[in-house]
Order: structure tokens, then C-alpha cells, then sequence
């Protein structure tokens, strides 16, 4: 039997859980200047630093050895035209942590009443994420708001967490503050913990913790089938989607939506594929973006590669490397949605 990792799941749901509780607060308090342009022009707020620095605070406290690949670095808040939003997110870290300690939490992680950071603490934390990944060992993966355009419009964003030992993922947590307990019943309200230990199966947890379900892929047929997808267009390319659905005879339209949600919701029978294909050269994907969401998959009982049926290398770095696109589904449905995408591929190059 594979090892439980049941510390590791405890400490992982707990942090994504605060992280949770951050974020959703601070969209509804989140004003003009809080929101920077990182490098490559991609937004980041003031909840993803926070929640960075609750995450790793916490990993610190609870498995002090373990490096950390995080996708946020402090270098922007360390200067000082940076200081109005180091202030911001030092008092919400701290909001986070110093939470009244929930069943199954533990004092030991620095969280409770009373554990407040100096502020060098929570952006050195922050910097804690800066580990270059690897093939050996164990590592953190911290996304700490994934699909920051979907927490601005105030849709879907996830908080993703994972543990990679040797290159393989041993446990996935997703928390998803806006995404329905169950699309068909309103009434139960938003917000969901994903959770995937590898041998062990996946579940989907409310946000305090409560109802843990177990998850399992149900089979499609191509009248039941739907991609999930992207909003951006530029993250994943929209028309290859729409090639290799008609090439399956599928009717139904895409699910677009932000963030690692999309493999929440496959993972418990919404869509039934998510397909991710590059929209130029040059973007390679981050392991931030994939590890939790791949395990997930796997463990109710679907299949996760790339566009060429090979599976997704955590262990390159911090990317996965040369990027062939993702490929996510049942196993039956994954073997006739990479058919499709090779034969739509084969098109594309016969007509260029
Ligand atoms: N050109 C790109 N291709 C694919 N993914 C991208 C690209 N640019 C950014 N991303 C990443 O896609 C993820 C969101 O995916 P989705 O569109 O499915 O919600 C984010 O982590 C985002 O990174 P970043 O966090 O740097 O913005
Ligand atoms: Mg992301
Ligand atoms: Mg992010
Ligand atoms: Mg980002």
C-alpha cells in the first residue's frame, strides 16, 4: 500500500483553507492599486502575495526541510515604492494565520491566536518559493491564486497546492472559493476543497472541511461531452478545440472557465475532457499550474498528458519544458480525444 501522507494532507488542506478564507475577503476589499504588472504582463495582487505567505508560512512550520516552488517572489514589495502594498498584505498574512486554530489544525504550524510574522518573516517566506524544482526529493508546489484574471472578474480562481516526491505528485489540495458545491443544487452554496493523495483517491471537501466526497470520472459518449477550457484565449488555443470537437461529433459547447477549477470540475464528472493546446511558441507551461490538477485526475480515475500521450514531466524544473499542450479525461475518453488531436494536428500541417 502506498504511503498515506496523512500529516502532509492535513497541513496541505489547512493551508489552502486560510489562504481561502484570504482571498475571498480581500476580492470584496481589493481596490485600484493593489493589482501590480508582473514582467511578463500578467497581474498580481495583493491576495496572491498574502496567500503565498500564509502557505509557506505554514509548510515552514510543519515540514521546515522542504524547499518550495512558489510562483510569486517578494523582489517587488522589497523596494520602496512597495511599501504601501507590503503593509497590505503583511496585516492580511497575519489576519490568515492568527485565525482561531479549526478540528484538525495544529499550533505547531504557526497558526492560532497570538502567532502574528514581523513583516521580514512573511516576505522571506514569500521567497521561500523561489526553489528551482528538480527530479529528486521532495517539493512544494505553491500557485497561491491561480487564474488571477478569473479572481479579478470575480469568477473562478483556485488555490493550488501540491507535494512532488521524486518527481512524482503525492498529494493535490485545489481550493475553488467561487466554484458551486454542486451545479445542480444552488442552494448549497460556493466554495470547494479539492483533495487527491496518490493510491488513495480523490474528494471534494466544502471549504471548512465538511462532506468529504469521494470522486470518480463517470464514462461520456460524444452527446454527453463538453471541453472545458479556458476564458483566455491566449492561454489555450480555442479553435484547435473546436477542430478536434467536431472531429468527435460533439455538440455541446465549451466550458470556459479560469484557473485549475477546470480539473475540479472534470474530476467530478462536469465536461468529461479539458483540452489545453498551445496558442504560439514559446510559453512553457509551470508545474504550479498542473501538478495538483494531474493527480486529481488520476486519482478518479482519469488519465493526464500531453498532446503527444506522454505523461507530464514535473521533475524538468520549474516548467514542464517544451510545451505540447494538456490533455486531461477519463481513459476512454482521453484515448479519443488524443486520436482527435493528432489527426486534427496532421490537418493543420497538411493545409499549411
Ligand atoms: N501564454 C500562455 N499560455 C498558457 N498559459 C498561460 C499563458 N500565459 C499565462 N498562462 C497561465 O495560465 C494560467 C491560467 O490558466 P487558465 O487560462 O486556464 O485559467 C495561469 O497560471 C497563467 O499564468 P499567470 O499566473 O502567470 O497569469
Ligand atoms: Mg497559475
Ligand atoms: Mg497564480
Ligand atoms: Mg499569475
Amino acid at each position: 500500500m502506498s504511503l498515506t501522507f496523512a500529516t502532509e494532507k492535513q497541513v496541505a488542506v489547512a493551508a489552502v483553507r486560510r489562504a481561502c478564507l484570504l482571498t475571498s475577503s480581500v476580492f470584496n476589499k481589493l481596490v485600484k492599486n493593489e493589482t501590480l504588472t508582473k514582467g511578463d504582463k500578467s497581474p498580481v495582487t495583493v491576495g496572491d502575495y498574502s496567500a503565498q505567505a500564509v502557505i509557506s508560512t505554514i509548510l515552514q512550520h510543519a515540514f521546515p526541510a522542504d524547499p518550495i516552488v512558489g510562483e510569486e517572489d517578494a523582489a517587488d514589495l522589497r523596494v520602496d515604492s512597495g511599501a504601501n502594498l507590503r503593509d497590505r498584505i503583511i496585516t492580511l498574512a497575519n489576519e490568515a494565520l492568527t485565525g482561531e486554530l479549526e478540528l484538525g489544525e495544529n499550533s505547531e504550524w504557526g497558526i492560532g491566536p497570538g502567532q502574528e510574522k514581523t513583516a521580514a518573516e512573511l516576505l522571506d517566506a514569500i521567497d521561500r518559493g523561489n526553489h528551482s524544482g528538480g527530479s529528486t526529493g521532495r517539493m512544494w508546489t505553491i500557485d497561491p491564486i491561480d487564474g488571477t484574471k478569473g479572481f479579478l472578474r470575480g469568477e473562478q480562481y483556485a488555490v493550488c497546492l501540491s507535494l512532488i516526491v521524486n518527481a512524482q505528485v503525492q498529494v493535490g489540495v485545489i481550493g475553488c472559493p467561487n466554484l458551486p458545491v454542486n451545479p445542480e443544487k444552488p442552494e448549497f452554496g460556493q466554495g470547494c476543497i479539492f483533495v487527491a493523495v496518490r493510491g488513495h483517491g480523490a474528494e471534494q471537501m466544502s471549504l471548512s472541511g465538511a462532506h468529504p466526497t469521494p470522486l470518480r470520472i463517470p464514462a461520456f459518449t460524444s452527446s454527453t461531452l463538453s471541453f472545458l477550457e479556458s476564458v483566455e484565449a491566449a492561454h489555450s488555443s480555442h479553435s484547435f478545440n473546436d477542430q478536434v470537437s467536431s472531429l468527435l461529433g460533439i455538440t455541446h459547447s465549451p466550458i470556459r472557465m479560469d484557473s485549475q477549477a477546470k480539473y475540479g470540475c472534470l474530476a467530478r464528472g462536469e465536461g468529461g475532457a479539458y483540452l489545453r493546446m498551445p496558442t504560439g511558441v514559446g510559453y512553457q507551461e509551470k508545474i504550479w499550474d498542473h501538478a495538483p490538477g494531474a493527480i486529481l485526475i488520476e486519482e478518479a480515475g482519469g488519465v493526464v498528458s500531453d498532446s503527444r500521450g506522454d505523461p507530464l514531466n514535473f521533475g524538468l524544473g520549474r516548467t514542464l519544458g517544451e510545451n505540447y499542450g494538456v490533455v486531461a479525461a477519463g481513459k476512454d475518453v482521453h484515448r479519443r480525444v488524443l486520436d482527435a488531436v493528432q489527426k486534427a494536428r496532421a490537418e493543420a500541417k497538411s493545409k499549411a
